[in-house]
């Protein structure tokens, strides 16, 4: 694996209250890219306005960009994060095979979410000010099965599925190379080798799957990822492209 990637900052934090919100609070100081990696965190979120569990060992960070871009090209960085992390989760245990993307941006282990990342950003409807990519992973444990919302994919973590003992800090530097080249590429290349890569990865393609928004659900067959990011189902209506939704398969 390659060295940290240049011109990215590294801070290791002991305990935040989420990576997210001193991101938000550092971010107008830095002067470039920056990871936040916090040994701990007290009030750590999720995606949806839910709660993220964040013991010590499992790995939660925030990537602090400023991206020149308007926010719906910012927020196709949420497919280039989770190809990371699942190049990461490759290069740390050296086996492919189990790992899977769901969409938009979960990295699933045998079946289980392995990791959830949340985007979150500042800025106008015209450009994005500073983006601020979440990410957490069940290095060490996964959260008890109690807490989880009936259908959701049940939790996986790396140690008890692989035998094999990754640190925090480890994992940054596996992480943080792999997402800058993938921020190359897909500053190069734009949003298609991005795309074609995580659908390679994805999960249940072709498969019938569910998406739900808070007042709606539309099931059919996962057909493809759109080039804004969207999940297309083929339903009985024809097709439909879904901008935002949780998946249940
Ligand atoms: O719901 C999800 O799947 C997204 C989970 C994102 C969790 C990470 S942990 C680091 C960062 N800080 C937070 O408070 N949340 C994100």
């Amino acid at each position: 694996m390659t060295g940290w990637p240049e011109g990215y900052g590294r801070r290791v934090l002991d305990s935040v209250d989420s990576t997210l919100d001193e991101a938000a609070r550092r971010a107008p100081d830095l002067a470039g890219p920056e990871w936040i990696l916090a040994l701990s965190q007290t009030r750590a979120r999720g995606r949806r306005g839910r709660s993220w569990a964040s013991p010590e060992g499992n790995f939660a960070a925030t990537l602090v960009l400023r991206p020149d871009d308007p926010p719906g090209r910012a927020a196709l960085r949420s497919f280039v994060a989770a190809l990371a992390v699942h190049d990461a989760c490759v290069a740390a245990t050296g086996r492919t095979d189990g790992f899977s993307l769901k969409w938009p941006n979960d990295l699933l282990l045998n079946g289980g979410k392995l990791a959830g990342i949340l985007l979150e950003s500042t800025g106008s409807a015209a450009q994005t000010a500073h983006l601020f990519i979440g990410i957490g992973v069940n290095l060490i444990a996964a959260p008890p099965v109690e807490a989880l919302e009936p259908g959701a994919v049940r939790p996986a973590a790396l140690m008890p599925d692989t035998g094999i003992a990754v640190t925090p800090e480890a994992f940054l530097d596996v992480l943080a190379p792999a997402y800058a080249a993938r921020e190359r590429q897909f500053t190069q290349y734009g949003f298609d080798p991005i795309r074609a890569a995580w659908l390679d990865r994805a999960a249940r393609l072709g498969e019938t799957i569910t998406a739900r928004t808070g007042s709606s659900e539309t099931t059919g067959a996962f057909e493809t990822v759109d080039g804004s990011g969207n999940l297309v189902l083929k339903t009985a209506r024809g097709r439909v492209a879904i901008p935002a939704a949780d998946v249940y398969f």
